[in-house]
Protein backbone atom coordinates (compact mmCIF):
# COMPACT_ATOMS: atom_id res chain seq x y z
CA UNK A 1 0.00 0.00 0.00
CA UNK A 2 1.06 3.57 -0.47
CA UNK A 3 -0.04 6.75 -0.74
CA UNK A 4 0.89 10.60 -1.72
CA UNK A 5 -0.38 13.85 -0.12
CA UNK A 6 -1.04 17.16 -1.52
CA UNK A 7 -1.69 20.84 -0.36
CA UNK A 8 -0.60 23.70 1.17
CA UNK A 9 -1.24 25.09 4.72
CA UNK A 10 -3.04 28.08 3.13
CA UNK A 11 -4.14 26.69 0.16
CA UNK A 12 -7.86 25.31 -1.12
CA UNK A 13 -7.31 21.59 0.16
CA UNK A 14 -5.45 18.90 1.55
CA UNK A 15 -5.64 15.85 -1.00
CA UNK A 16 -4.75 12.25 -0.39
CA UNK A 17 -4.55 8.98 -2.96
CA UNK A 18 -4.23 5.66 -1.40
CA UNK A 19 -3.30 2.52 -3.45
CA UNK A 20 -3.33 -1.27 -2.44
CA UNK A 21 -6.49 -0.74 -0.11
CA UNK A 22 -8.26 -4.64 -0.39
CA UNK A 23 -11.49 -4.74 -2.65
CA UNK A 24 -15.03 -4.97 -0.37
CA UNK A 25 -13.54 -3.71 2.49
CA UNK A 26 -16.36 -1.50 4.35
CA UNK A 27 -15.66 2.20 4.17
CA UNK A 28 -17.72 5.58 4.27
CA UNK A 29 -16.81 9.17 5.72
CA UNK A 30 -17.70 9.07 8.85
CA UNK A 31 -14.63 6.25 9.55
CA UNK A 32 -12.47 8.63 9.04
CA UNK A 33 -14.30 12.41 10.04
CA UNK A 34 -14.48 10.91 13.73
CA UNK A 35 -10.35 10.46 13.04
CA UNK A 36 -9.94 14.01 11.95
CA UNK A 37 -12.12 15.60 15.34
CA UNK A 38 -9.45 13.67 17.36
CA UNK A 39 -6.58 15.05 15.51
CA UNK A 40 -8.20 18.48 15.99
CA UNK A 41 -8.76 18.23 19.39
CA UNK A 42 -6.30 19.04 22.34
CA UNK A 43 -5.48 21.91 24.73
CA UNK A 44 -2.64 24.02 23.23
CA UNK A 45 -3.63 25.05 20.29
CA UNK A 46 -3.95 27.83 18.10
CA UNK A 47 -6.19 29.73 16.85
CA UNK A 48 -6.42 27.43 13.60
CA UNK A 49 -8.13 25.06 15.27
CA UNK A 50 -11.12 27.24 15.53
CA UNK A 51 -11.28 27.94 11.97
CA UNK A 52 -11.27 24.47 10.58
CA UNK A 53 -13.77 21.77 11.02
CA UNK A 54 -11.89 18.98 9.34
CA UNK A 55 -14.35 16.79 7.31
CA UNK A 56 -13.75 14.78 4.18
CA UNK A 57 -14.77 14.39 0.81
CA UNK A 58 -14.58 10.81 -0.82
CA UNK A 59 -13.93 11.41 -4.30
CA UNK A 60 -12.86 8.07 -5.77
CA UNK A 61 -12.43 4.63 -5.21
CA UNK A 62 -15.36 3.97 -2.72
CA UNK A 63 -18.97 2.81 -4.07
CA UNK A 64 -21.56 2.37 -1.57
CA UNK A 65 -19.82 1.99 1.24
CA UNK A 66 -17.29 -0.33 -0.12
CA UNK A 67 -13.49 -0.09 -1.30
CA UNK A 68 -13.10 -1.05 -5.09
CA UNK A 69 -9.53 -1.85 -4.82
CA UNK A 70 -9.31 1.42 -7.34
CA UNK A 71 -6.87 4.34 -5.86
CA UNK A 72 -8.81 5.92 -3.20
CA UNK A 73 -8.91 9.94 -3.27
CA UNK A 74 -9.54 11.67 0.01
CA UNK A 75 -10.21 16.10 0.25
CA UNK A 76 -10.22 17.86 3.07
CA UNK A 77 -10.94 21.67 2.51
CA UNK A 78 -8.97 24.27 4.35
CA UNK A 79 -11.79 27.00 5.81
CA UNK A 80 -8.85 29.32 6.15
CA UNK A 81 -8.04 29.53 2.23
CA UNK A 82 -10.67 32.34 1.85
CA UNK A 83 -8.74 34.30 3.61
CA UNK A 84 -5.31 33.81 1.91
CA UNK A 85 -6.98 33.82 -1.66
CA UNK A 86 -4.94 36.56 -2.41
CA UNK A 87 -1.60 35.62 -0.71
CA UNK A 88 -1.66 31.80 -2.35
CA UNK A 89 -3.55 32.42 -5.24
CA UNK A 90 -2.47 29.76 -8.08
CA UNK A 91 -2.82 33.10 -10.94
CA UNK A 92 0.37 34.74 -11.69
CA UNK A 93 0.35 38.43 -9.81
CA UNK A 94 -0.89 41.28 -11.96
CA UNK A 95 -0.61 45.15 -11.70
CA UNK A 96 -0.02 44.80 -7.70
CA UNK A 97 3.68 44.61 -6.42
CA UNK A 98 4.33 40.96 -4.65
CA UNK A 99 5.04 42.98 -1.45
CA UNK A 100 2.13 44.08 -1.07
CA UNK A 101 0.41 40.72 -1.66
CA UNK A 102 2.65 37.73 -0.48
CA UNK A 103 3.34 38.87 2.72
CA UNK A 104 6.91 38.21 1.92
CA UNK A 105 8.50 35.76 4.85
CA UNK A 106 12.86 36.79 4.65
CA UNK A 107 13.54 35.68 8.47
CA UNK A 108 13.66 32.19 8.96
CA UNK A 109 12.45 30.10 12.51
CA UNK A 110 14.79 28.09 13.85
CA UNK A 111 13.67 25.12 13.75
CA UNK A 112 11.03 25.11 11.21
CA UNK A 113 12.07 24.32 7.74
CA UNK A 114 12.24 27.90 5.95
CA UNK A 115 16.15 28.52 5.94
CA UNK A 116 16.94 24.80 4.33
CA UNK A 117 13.62 24.72 2.25
CA UNK A 118 14.65 28.19 1.09
CA UNK A 119 18.29 27.44 0.43
CA UNK A 120 17.18 23.70 -1.08
CA UNK A 121 14.45 25.01 -3.42
CA UNK A 122 15.66 28.90 -4.67
CA UNK A 123 12.44 30.73 -2.99
CA UNK A 124 13.02 33.89 -1.61
CA UNK A 125 9.98 34.17 -0.05
CA UNK A 126 10.12 31.51 2.88
CA UNK A 127 6.16 31.43 2.38
CA UNK A 128 6.93 28.45 -0.36
CA UNK A 129 8.47 26.59 2.21
CA UNK A 130 6.34 26.85 4.86
CA UNK A 131 3.10 26.20 3.36
CA UNK A 132 3.80 22.75 2.56
CA UNK A 133 6.28 22.04 5.75
CA UNK A 134 3.26 22.97 7.92
CA UNK A 135 2.01 20.21 10.20
CA UNK A 136 -1.39 21.17 8.25
CA UNK A 137 -0.40 18.27 5.80
CA UNK A 138 -0.92 15.89 8.70
CA UNK A 139 -4.62 16.23 8.35
CA UNK A 140 -4.51 13.90 5.62
CA UNK A 141 -2.08 11.27 6.74
CA UNK A 142 -5.10 10.96 9.29
CA UNK A 143 -7.47 10.54 6.75
CA UNK A 144 -4.95 7.39 5.45
CA UNK A 145 -4.29 6.57 8.68
CA UNK A 146 -8.18 6.34 9.16
CA UNK A 147 -8.35 3.75 6.39
CA UNK A 148 -5.90 1.54 7.84
CA UNK A 149 -7.28 1.68 10.99
CA UNK A 150 -10.58 0.35 9.63
CA UNK A 151 -9.18 -2.27 7.92
CA UNK A 152 -6.95 -3.46 11.32
CA UNK A 153 -10.45 -3.15 13.29
CA UNK A 154 -12.48 -5.42 10.86
CA UNK A 155 -8.81 -8.04 11.37
CA UNK A 156 -9.43 -7.80 15.14
CA UNK A 157 -6.97 -5.18 15.96
CA UNK A 158 -6.80 -1.78 17.45
CA UNK A 159 -4.65 1.18 17.87
CA UNK A 160 -4.71 3.64 20.82
CA UNK A 161 -2.08 6.48 21.39
CA UNK A 162 -2.04 8.66 24.43
CA UNK A 163 0.72 11.49 26.15
CA UNK A 164 2.62 10.07 28.64
CA UNK A 165 5.02 13.35 28.97
CA UNK A 166 4.47 17.41 28.47
CA UNK A 167 6.94 19.43 29.23
CA UNK A 168 8.74 17.47 31.83
CA UNK A 169 5.58 16.21 33.45
CA UNK A 170 5.39 12.49 33.42
CA UNK A 171 2.50 10.37 33.30
CA UNK A 172 3.10 8.20 36.59
CA UNK A 173 -0.34 6.00 36.97
CA UNK A 174 -0.34 3.89 34.00
CA UNK A 175 -2.83 1.30 35.60
CA UNK A 176 -5.07 0.56 32.72
CA UNK A 177 -7.19 -2.26 32.42
CA UNK A 178 -7.28 -2.73 28.69
CA UNK A 179 -6.85 -0.54 25.30
CA UNK A 180 -10.89 0.21 25.72
CA UNK A 181 -10.49 1.86 29.23
CA UNK A 182 -7.32 3.92 28.03
CA UNK A 183 -9.24 4.84 25.21
CA UNK A 184 -12.40 6.00 26.73
CA UNK A 185 -10.49 7.97 29.50
CA UNK A 186 -7.76 9.74 27.07
CA UNK A 187 -10.76 11.02 24.66
CA UNK A 188 -11.78 12.84 27.44
CA UNK A 189 -8.69 14.55 28.95
CA UNK A 190 -7.85 17.73 27.26
CA UNK A 191 -4.25 16.53 26.61
CA UNK A 192 -4.83 12.80 26.17
CA UNK A 193 -3.25 11.79 29.13
CA UNK A 194 -4.58 8.52 31.47
CA UNK A 195 -3.83 10.09 34.65
CA UNK A 196 -5.65 12.88 35.15
CA UNK A 197 -3.28 14.81 38.11
CA UNK A 198 -0.65 14.37 35.59
CA UNK A 199 -3.01 15.92 32.92
CA UNK A 200 -3.65 18.72 34.99
CA UNK A 201 -0.12 20.06 35.34
CA UNK A 202 0.59 19.48 31.64
CA UNK A 203 -2.20 22.33 31.19
CA UNK A 204 -0.66 24.27 33.49
CA UNK A 205 2.65 23.79 32.19
CA UNK A 206 1.21 24.81 29.11
CA UNK A 207 -0.15 27.75 29.74
CA UNK A 208 3.16 28.59 31.75
CA UNK A 209 4.89 28.47 28.02
CA UNK A 210 1.95 30.40 26.16
CA UNK A 211 2.27 33.18 29.06
CA UNK A 212 6.43 33.16 28.35
CA UNK A 213 5.54 33.27 24.57
CA UNK A 214 7.59 29.68 24.54
CA UNK A 215 6.63 26.30 23.60
CA UNK A 216 6.61 22.87 24.89
CA UNK A 217 6.83 19.18 23.45
CA UNK A 218 5.98 15.69 25.29
CA UNK A 219 6.25 11.89 24.25
CA UNK A 220 3.51 9.61 23.08
CA UNK A 221 2.46 6.18 22.80
CA UNK A 222 0.76 4.18 20.51
CA UNK A 223 -0.36 0.27 21.70
CA UNK A 224 -1.54 -1.98 19.17
CA UNK A 225 -3.31 -5.14 19.54
CA UNK A 226 -4.29 -7.98 18.05
CA UNK A 227 -1.40 -8.30 15.87
CA UNK A 228 -0.92 -11.78 15.01
CA UNK A 229 2.59 -12.94 15.37
CA UNK A 230 5.26 -13.24 12.15
CA UNK A 231 4.17 -10.11 10.37
CA UNK A 232 7.28 -8.42 8.91
CA UNK A 233 10.43 -9.67 8.34
CA UNK A 234 13.95 -10.69 9.57
CA UNK A 235 15.33 -11.25 6.02
CA UNK A 236 16.15 -7.60 4.89
CA UNK A 237 16.89 -4.39 6.62
CA UNK A 238 13.69 -2.42 4.15
CA UNK A 239 11.74 -5.25 5.16
CA UNK A 240 11.94 -5.58 9.51
CA UNK A 241 8.51 -3.41 10.79
CA UNK A 242 10.65 -2.31 13.24
CA UNK A 243 12.71 -0.03 11.06
CA UNK A 244 9.13 0.98 9.52
CA UNK A 245 7.77 1.74 12.65
CA UNK A 246 10.50 3.75 13.80
CA UNK A 247 10.48 5.51 10.03
CA UNK A 248 7.04 6.59 10.11
CA UNK A 249 6.73 8.11 13.74
CA UNK A 250 10.22 10.53 12.76
CA UNK A 251 8.39 11.17 9.49
CA UNK A 252 5.98 13.40 11.44
CA UNK A 253 6.28 17.23 11.98
CA UNK A 254 8.38 17.75 15.33
CA UNK A 255 9.20 14.37 15.67
CA UNK A 256 12.90 13.64 17.43
CA UNK A 257 13.16 10.28 18.86
CA UNK A 258 11.59 6.69 18.54
CA UNK A 259 11.26 4.00 21.18
CA UNK A 260 9.91 0.28 20.60
CA UNK A 261 8.77 -1.19 24.20
CA UNK A 262 11.27 0.19 27.06
CA UNK A 263 13.58 1.64 24.22
CA UNK A 264 16.55 3.76 25.37
CA UNK A 265 15.97 2.22 28.87
CA UNK A 266 17.66 -1.52 27.36
CA UNK A 267 20.51 0.50 27.64
CA UNK A 268 21.32 0.05 31.61
CA UNK A 269 19.70 -3.33 32.23
CA UNK A 270 21.03 -6.61 32.22
CA UNK A 271 19.41 -8.53 29.27
CA UNK A 272 17.90 -10.43 31.83
CA UNK A 273 15.62 -7.66 32.62
CA UNK A 274 15.17 -6.71 29.04
CA UNK A 275 13.97 -10.08 26.95
CA UNK A 276 10.67 -11.48 27.14
CA UNK A 277 10.65 -15.26 28.80
CA UNK A 278 8.72 -17.57 26.01
CA UNK A 279 5.66 -19.31 27.37
CA UNK A 280 2.90 -21.38 25.93
CA UNK A 281 -0.60 -22.45 26.88
CA UNK A 282 -2.95 -24.95 25.61
CA UNK A 283 -5.77 -23.39 23.61
CA UNK A 284 -3.95 -20.27 22.89
CA UNK A 285 -0.31 -20.96 22.12
CA UNK A 286 2.80 -19.03 22.54
CA UNK A 287 3.21 -15.81 24.74
CA UNK A 288 5.80 -13.86 26.21
CA UNK A 289 5.46 -13.51 30.02
CA UNK A 290 6.51 -9.79 29.83
CA UNK A 291 6.31 -7.45 26.86
CA UNK A 292 9.34 -5.18 27.26
CA UNK A 293 10.49 -5.36 23.47
CA UNK A 294 7.30 -4.19 22.76
CA UNK A 295 5.62 -6.34 20.17
CA UNK A 296 8.90 -7.01 18.55
CA UNK A 297 11.22 -9.25 17.68
CA UNK A 298 13.55 -9.61 14.63
CA UNK A 299 12.14 -7.32 12.78
CA UNK A 300 8.72 -8.98 13.49
CA UNK A 301 5.85 -9.07 15.36
CA UNK A 302 5.92 -11.67 18.52
CA UNK A 303 1.48 -11.26 18.79
CA UNK A 304 1.95 -9.32 22.26
CA UNK A 305 1.02 -5.62 22.18
CA UNK A 306 3.14 -3.53 19.74
CA UNK A 307 4.37 -0.52 22.03
CA UNK A 308 5.99 2.29 19.60
CA UNK A 309 6.58 6.05 21.58
CA UNK A 310 7.57 8.92 19.99
CA UNK A 311 9.46 12.13 21.64
CA UNK A 312 8.51 15.38 19.65
CA UNK A 313 10.45 18.74 19.91
CA UNK A 314 8.70 22.35 21.33
CA UNK A 315 7.14 23.64 18.48
CA UNK A 316 9.35 26.42 16.59
CA UNK A 317 7.57 29.24 16.04
CA UNK A 318 7.88 31.28 19.50
CA UNK A 319 6.05 34.49 20.42
CA UNK A 320 8.59 35.38 21.81
CA UNK A 321 11.18 34.94 19.32
CA UNK A 322 14.89 33.62 18.70
CA UNK A 323 16.73 35.40 16.84
CA UNK A 324 18.07 34.69 13.49
CA UNK A 325 18.96 36.43 10.01
CA UNK A 326 17.25 38.65 7.46
CA UNK A 327 17.85 36.37 4.79
CA UNK A 328 17.84 39.80 2.39
CA UNK A 329 19.95 42.25 4.52
CA UNK A 330 22.15 39.45 6.39
CA UNK A 331 21.07 41.30 9.46
CA UNK A 332 20.18 39.97 12.68
CA UNK A 333 16.57 40.00 13.23
CA UNK A 334 14.23 38.43 16.02
CA UNK A 335 12.57 35.20 13.65
CA UNK A 336 9.37 35.57 12.01
CA UNK A 337 6.31 34.74 13.95
CA UNK A 338 3.37 33.36 12.28
CA UNK A 339 0.15 32.39 14.08
CA UNK A 340 1.08 28.75 16.09
CA UNK A 341 0.36 26.45 18.57
CA UNK A 342 2.10 26.49 22.20
CA UNK A 343 2.38 22.63 22.18
CA UNK A 344 0.33 20.15 20.01
CA UNK A 345 1.69 16.85 21.60
CA UNK A 346 -2.42 16.19 21.95
CA UNK A 347 -2.97 16.37 18.47
CA UNK A 348 0.82 14.55 17.70
CA UNK A 349 -0.85 11.00 19.35
CA UNK A 350 -3.28 11.32 17.10
CA UNK A 351 -1.28 11.17 14.15
CA UNK A 352 1.50 8.80 15.23
CA UNK A 353 -1.31 6.29 16.04
CA UNK A 354 -2.19 7.30 12.27
CA UNK A 355 1.50 6.32 11.13
CA UNK A 356 1.09 3.43 13.01
CA UNK A 357 -1.67 1.89 11.97
CA UNK A 358 -0.60 2.64 8.12
CA UNK A 359 2.53 0.73 8.69
CA UNK A 360 0.97 -2.25 10.35
CA UNK A 361 -2.19 -2.71 7.49
CA UNK A 362 0.76 -2.02 5.02
CA UNK A 363 2.58 -4.89 6.47
CA UNK A 364 -0.39 -7.12 6.32
CA UNK A 365 -1.19 -6.00 2.49
CA UNK A 366 1.99 -6.97 1.89
CA UNK A 367 2.57 -10.20 3.68
CA UNK A 368 -0.88 -11.47 2.65
CA UNK A 369 -3.01 -12.03 -0.46
CA UNK A 370 -4.91 -8.52 -0.40
CA UNK A 371 -6.74 -8.17 -3.27
CA UNK A 372 -9.94 -9.07 -1.67
CA UNK A 373 -10.78 -8.34 1.83
CA UNK A 374 -12.76 -11.09 2.70
CA UNK A 375 -9.69 -13.45 1.28
CA UNK A 376 -7.26 -11.32 3.16
CA UNK A 377 -9.54 -11.71 6.59
CA UNK A 378 -9.25 -15.76 5.70
CA UNK A 379 -5.64 -15.65 5.88
CA UNK A 380 -5.61 -13.55 8.75
CA UNK A 381 -7.31 -16.48 10.53
CA UNK A 382 -5.00 -18.74 8.96
CA UNK A 383 -2.03 -16.87 10.81
CA UNK A 384 -3.42 -16.99 13.97
CA UNK A 385 -4.32 -20.24 13.66
CA UNK A 386 -0.75 -21.16 12.52
CA UNK A 387 1.02 -19.38 15.10
CA UNK A 388 -1.11 -20.62 17.90
CA UNK A 389 -0.31 -24.69 16.62
CA UNK A 390 2.76 -24.11 16.15
C1 LIG B 1 0.08 18.55 15.05
C2 LIG B 1 1.25 19.47 14.88
C3 LIG B 1 1.06 20.84 14.97
C4 LIG B 1 2.14 21.70 14.81
N1 LIG B 1 1.93 23.05 14.94
C5 LIG B 1 2.97 23.90 14.77
C6 LIG B 1 2.78 25.32 14.90
O1 LIG B 1 1.66 25.80 15.16
N2 LIG B 1 3.85 26.11 14.72
C7 LIG B 1 5.10 25.63 14.42
O2 LIG B 1 6.03 26.38 14.27
N3 LIG B 1 5.30 24.29 14.31
C8 LIG B 1 4.27 23.43 14.47
N4 LIG B 1 4.50 22.07 14.35
C9 LIG B 1 5.87 21.58 14.12
C10 LIG B 1 6.42 21.90 12.73
O3 LIG B 1 5.51 21.49 11.73
C11 LIG B 1 7.77 21.22 12.52
O4 LIG B 1 8.64 21.54 13.56
C12 LIG B 1 8.37 21.66 11.19
O5 LIG B 1 7.65 21.04 10.13
C13 LIG B 1 9.86 21.32 11.02
O6 LIG B 1 10.08 19.94 10.99
P1 LIG B 1 10.98 19.21 12.09
O7 LIG B 1 10.63 19.83 13.40
O8 LIG B 1 10.58 17.77 12.00
O9 LIG B 1 12.43 19.43 11.76
C14 LIG B 1 3.43 21.19 14.52
C15 LIG B 1 3.61 19.80 14.43
C16 LIG B 1 2.54 18.93 14.61
C17 LIG B 1 2.75 17.45 14.52
C1 LIG C 1 -3.06 23.91 10.55
C2 LIG C 1 -2.61 23.01 11.40
O1 LIG C 1 -1.49 23.16 12.16
C3 LIG C 1 -0.62 24.21 11.83
C4 LIG C 1 0.76 23.62 11.86
C5 LIG C 1 1.78 24.67 11.77
C6 LIG C 1 3.17 24.23 11.46
O2 LIG C 1 4.02 25.12 11.25
O3 LIG C 1 3.43 23.02 11.43
C7 LIG C 1 1.48 26.00 12.00
C8 LIG C 1 0.12 26.50 12.33
O4 LIG C 1 -0.48 26.98 11.16
P1 LIG C 1 -1.33 28.35 11.12
O5 LIG C 1 -0.31 29.43 11.02
O6 LIG C 1 -2.18 28.28 9.91
O7 LIG C 1 -2.13 28.42 12.36
C9 LIG C 1 -0.74 25.34 12.84
O8 LIG C 1 -2.07 25.76 13.00
C10 LIG C 1 -3.29 21.73 11.62
O9 LIG C 1 -2.76 20.94 12.44
O10 LIG C 1 -4.33 21.46 10.98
Amino acid sequence: MRYLTAGESHGPQLTTIIEGMPAGMPLVAEDINKELARRQKGYGRGRRMQIEKDQVQITSGIRHGQTLGSPIALVVENNDWKHWTGIMGQEPLEGQSADEVKRIISRPRPGHADLNGAIKYGHRDMRNVLERSSARETTVRVAAGAAAKKLLSLLGIELVAHVVEIGGVKAEKLDFTSLEQLKEITEASPVRCFDSDAGTKMMAAIDNAKQNGDSIGGVVEVIAEGMPAGVGSYVHYDRKLDGKLAAAIMSINAFKGVEIGIGFEAASRPGSQVHDEIAWEEGSGYYRKTNRLGGLEGGMTTGMPIVVRGVMKPIPTLYKPLMSVDIESKEPFAASIERSDACAVPAAAVVAESVVAWELASAIVEQFYADRFDTLKASIEEQRRTARDF
